[in-house]
């Protein structure tokens, strides 16, 4: 036997990484799973076996890694030798890795025998109490005895190549637990005896507590029915003293512990301590860790379509039945009866079943396999990249369409398994009584001011998480929907570091579900995505050229004929000769929407408003092939430094750069064919690439973002000339996901400018724009705009509007309708109004620049608003504030800072009383705004009426 020193055994990630397959779901309990939300929660996707193949093969072909690592196959198995079937035929040469915890079927384990190169099994407990305390399992031991056994007889000892990378045999894992020293020894004794003294064995040191491991539990009595001497029974009640689930592994391993575990192995096996990786030559490269087969690193990717747990409805053309339904699943676990901390049903193997095969989901291989021989052939790149016809466009927007249906059904399906965890859960995790509220203080002190346990933060949001998504089921009686989300908005501030402002502002936007999936998101980058520059290079052609310095890359989707994206690289992307020549651009995937809404004409003239540093600009000039003229502004003198320097560096012939604020735009000249109005925002789309957007933003920002957003889109629209015979197009975007800069913004400009419509942005894919918010209503038409999120298309979060001018500008704008080409027929394009718009009698509204006094109604009743929010009474203060304003006219500069207007020491004060009262009775966050709606409403009522004795 030989131990290898290193956590992960460097034999299996080499130097290019291991291909890791993670699939959801796991036919063990263990207490402590370090994995549980693949295999717990079931995070995954739905594959077919052939789908999963095309997994194989990429992660072959581009990611380049040493082999591919099947973690957690065993309640899966049909489903995965097909899929090692139909990847050897799609070409796969590499070793496979069955990563299993060995609580494996011999019948499993035959199905895989000649598929499998390396077995990779865990060996955990030894002891039948371990076994059901610890893995929730009968005898779990008793089961992987046989089964490394037989694996050892499939695969015999590991042989490696002369890069000493394993390439064959069986290779055990033990993770030495805390006072489990005596376990351990008889493990390895096991297998010095009855497999072989020269089985390599890797010792893990790493056990930290998770999952259920030192979850708080609730001090509380037993009761228990003893036998007195007599033969009378007599209930006893006892306190149940310990504070914490499983307090015995409640611990890292001790150094005493690790050297007693290795002494064990050293005496009983034959000893290698130190693990050498043959010649170690290649080795001196960088390491690049496993590679996970996600969407996150290889999304959009044609026949990549995400789907949900794999165990559950993995489909496959010949349509064998799933692991379980041909008795060749795992063992059963089995329970402890005695611990009351899990649910015998729950622990079911019929849980882990697939629910059936869906014979209509499959796809023609053949097709496939010629695509894929195709794609080899090309690099990846197909021949009509450059090709202009609409033909691949509409089958990417079908694909798309296709993926991001299957995304929204992905979700649906998720909650509903989700929904019966959370059963099994309520029952495991005691989620339904007392710990969620139980931790407020600790030793005295409130636990705010102790250093946050993210474990338990984690999993208190996961269960809160599911409480809402089935409050009436799950919920504990007496606890209100607010409560728990007060709770679970403090632990996301906590786990995440956002502001409360700020979560639950963002929280807000989303069923909690997806709430928890957008926060996640934000932790981990988008991928790094370039764009061709078409006036220097081909996309093949620059592929070819980094292929070759090292770079891995595809086409970032079919919906980009100039967009890559980048897995792996050698070189530093901003330094290539390509790049210095102006081949390409770093641009994130998001940000080509916007351009790809405005299509770009030939000849046309265009205004970029807000420009710098020229990412949409340069994309602009582009697509129209150096013609025309893109006046590219900024008025930030600094960013547009860098605009001019992208400019040169791409070629770019047929720009003009000025530095203006754009509200003046109109005023300085118009009669644009498009207008593209990237507008400056909160950023909260890109979180994950600047997280000081947590807790930096305010409610001061969206307040005063909103109100310059909406300023700038009234001259976007009137710098645009209406009757262009190619144009007449304003696209509005933002990288923010707030309603307030994205939703709210577009209905402002619909309700001030009846001379545009919006239209189809043509994007195909992303979520449609949200026609009412927390009881305020946008309008049916709202859908037409487009809305990108992190969680879903893996992208930055964006928006992207769409609106068609089509009737002449304001006469109080700076541009004149004069100015406009006034032989425009305008019966014949009626401007169309939002529903809304229009029984709010916005038709009646005339046309006029952008109206500073309805904006400060606008801005006062966010002010209202945000006092109602802070526990002020707006009306109390109101005298308050009218003596205010008026010195405020005297004295402007503090006018729009809504807690400014009140003393500090008594905003201190209201503060603490209303988190005093926070603690105990949490806001409604759905049905509040109800009422403020109303109000709202009552004073929208007020104010149009002001506006129309104003205006007579
Ligand atoms: C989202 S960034 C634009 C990014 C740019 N479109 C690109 O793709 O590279 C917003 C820009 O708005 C500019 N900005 C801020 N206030 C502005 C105003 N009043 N008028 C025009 N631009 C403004 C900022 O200087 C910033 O460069």
């Amino acid at each position: 036997m030989r131990r290898l020193a290193s956590l992960t055994e460097p034999c299996i990630q080499g130097h290019n990484g291991s291909g890791s397959v993670f699939f959801s779901g796991c036919n063990l309990r263990c207490t402590f799973c370090q994995n549980h939300d693949i295999a717990h929660q079931r995070n995954g996707f739905d594959l077919t076996p052939e789908q999963l193949a095309e997994w194989y093969i990429k992660l072959q072909d581009t990611g380049g890694v040493h082999n591919i690592n099947l973690v957690t196959p065993e309640h899966v198995v049909p489903q995965v030798a097909l899929s090692i079937l139909a990847a050897r035929d799609m070409g796969l040469t590499l070793p496979i890795i069955y990563n299993t915890s060995a609580f494996d079927s011999l019948e499993s384990l035959e199905l895989m025998d000649g598929l499998v190169d390396i077995y990779l099994p865990d060996f955990k407990v030894w002891s039948k109490n371990a076994s059901r305390r610890l893995l929730k399992a009968d005898d779990y031991a008793a089961v992987a005895r046989e089964s490394i056994q037989e694996m050892h007889r499939q695969v015999g000892d590991l042989c490696f190549t002369a890069d000493g990378i394993a390439k064959k045999g069986l290779l055990v894992r033990h993770l030495i637990m805390p006072g489990k020293e005596a376990e351990a020894e008889a493990i390895m004794g096991f297998l010095a005896e009855h497999v072989s003294k020269d089985v390599f064995v890797n010792i893990m040191e790493q056990y930290r507590p998770a999952a259920h491991v030192g979850k708080p539990k609730k001090e509380r009595q037993r009761r228990r029915q003893v036998t007195e001497p007599g033969g009378v029974q007599r209930e006893v009640v006892e306190d149940d003293v310990e504070h914490v689930r499983y307090a015995e592994i409640n611990r890292p391993v001790t150094e005493q512990e690790v050297s007693s575990v290795r002494k064990a192995a050293e005496q009983q096996l034959y000893q290698q301590t130190t693990f050498k990786m043959g010649s170690g030559r290649r080795m001196k490269r960088k390491q690049r860790g496993d590679i996970e087969l996600t969407q996150k690193n290889f999304p959009k990717k044609e026949g990549g379509a995400p789907a949900a747990k794999k165990r559950k409805t993995a489909t496959a053309k010949t349509g064998v039945v799933p692991a379980n339904r041909q008795k060749k699943a795992a063992p059963k676990p089995a329970v402890d009866e005695d611990d009351d901390e899990f649910d015998v049903d729950a622990i079911n193997s019929d849980e882990l079943e697939g629910e059936g095969f869906d014979e209509d989901s499959v796809f023609d291989s053949d097709e496939e396999e010629q695509q894929l021989q195709q794609q080899k052939k090309e690099f990846l790149f197909s021949d009509d990249e450059d090709d202009d016809s609409d033909r691949e466009e509409r089958l990417t927007a079908a694909n798309i369409e296709g993926l991001t249906r299957k995304l929204d059904e992905q979700m649906a399906e998720e909650a509903a398994a989700a929904e019966a965890e959370l059963q099994e859960a309520a029952i495991q995790t005691n989620i339904g009584g007392e710990d969620i509220f139980a931790d407020d203080e600790e030793g005295g002190k409130p636990m705010s001011m102790l250093a946050p346990d993210l474990q338990l933060l984690r999993s208190r949001i996961n269960d809160v998480i599911r409480i809402l998504g089935d409050f009436s089921k799950l919920a504990e009686p007496g606890r209100s929907r607010a409560e728990y989300t007060a709770q679970v908005l403090k632990d996301i501030s906590a786990y995440y570091g956002y502001s409360p402002f700020m979560a639950e502002k963002l929280w807000n936007l989303f069923p909690p579900q997806e709430a928890f999936a957008f926060f996640e998101a934000n932790e981990t980058p988008r991928p790094v995505v370039i764009r061709t520059n078409t006036l220097k290079t081909h996309r093949r052609e620059l592929a070819q050229a980094l292929i070759n310095r090292g770079v891995t890359l595809e086409p970032v989707g079919k919906w980009s004929k100039v967009g890559l994206q980048v897995f792996d690289t050698t070189v530093p992307l901003g330094a290539t000769p390509e790049y210095l020549s102006g081949h390409y651009i770093l641009q994130a995937a998001s940000s080509f929407l916007p351009v790809m809404a405005l299509q770009p004409q030939p000849n046309e003239r265009i205004l970029d408003m807000a420009s710098a540093p020229g990412g949409k600009t340069t994309y602009c000039s582009a697509m129209m092939n150096n013609t025309g003229v893109v006046f590219a502004n900024d008025p930030n003198k600094a960013r547009a430094k860098g605009l001019i320097g992208n400019i040169h560096r791409l070629g770019v012939r047929n720009t003009i750069v000025c530095s203006y604020d754009a509200k003046e735009f109109p005023k300085v000249m118009g009669g644009f064919d498009r207008v593209l109005l990237d507008a400056p925002c909160s950023g909260t789309g890109v979180i994950s690439k600047d997280p000081s957007v947590k807790t930096s933003r305010t409610e001061k920002d969206f307040i005063q973002l909103p109100h310059l957003q909406k300023q700038l889109l009234l001259a976007a629209i009137d710098s645009v000339n209406h009757a262009s015979k190619t144009g007449g197009i304003i696209v509005y975007s933002t990288c923010s996901v707030t309603v307030d800069e994205d939703e709210s913004v577009v209905q402002y400009a619909l309700r001030k400018r009846p001379n545009v419509r919006l239209v189809d942005t043509g994007i195909p894919f992303g979520r449609e724009g949200y026609t009412s918010y927390m009881g305020k209503n946008f309008g049916a038409t709202l859908k037409l705009t487009k809305r990108f999120f992190p969680h879903t298309v893996n992208m930055d979060g964006f928006f992207v509007a769409k609106f068609q001018k089509v009737g002449p500008s304001p006469k109080e704008s700076g541009r004149s309708a004069k100015a406009d080409n006034e032989d425009y027929d305008m019966e014949m394009h009626q401007p169309v109004l939002d529903e809304d718009d229009e029984k709010n009698g916005a038709k009646n509204d005339d046309f006029g620049g952008f109206d500073e006094d309805e904006d400060e109604n606008y801005i006062e009743r966010a002010k209202h608003n945000a006092m109602r929010r802070r526990g002020f009474n707006p009306r109390a203060d109101s005298a308050k504030q009218v003596a205010k304003k008026e010195e405020s006219k005297k004295e402007v500069t503090k006018e729009d800072v809504p807690m400014e207007d009140v003393p500090k020491d008594e905003v201190a004060k209201k503060v603490e009383a209303k988190k005093e009262e926070t603690s105990k009775k949490a806001t409604p966050k759905k049905d509040a705004p109800k009422k403020e709606t109303a109000k709202k409403e009552t004073s929208k009522k007020g104010s149009s009426k002001k506006g129309a004795s104003k205006k007579a």
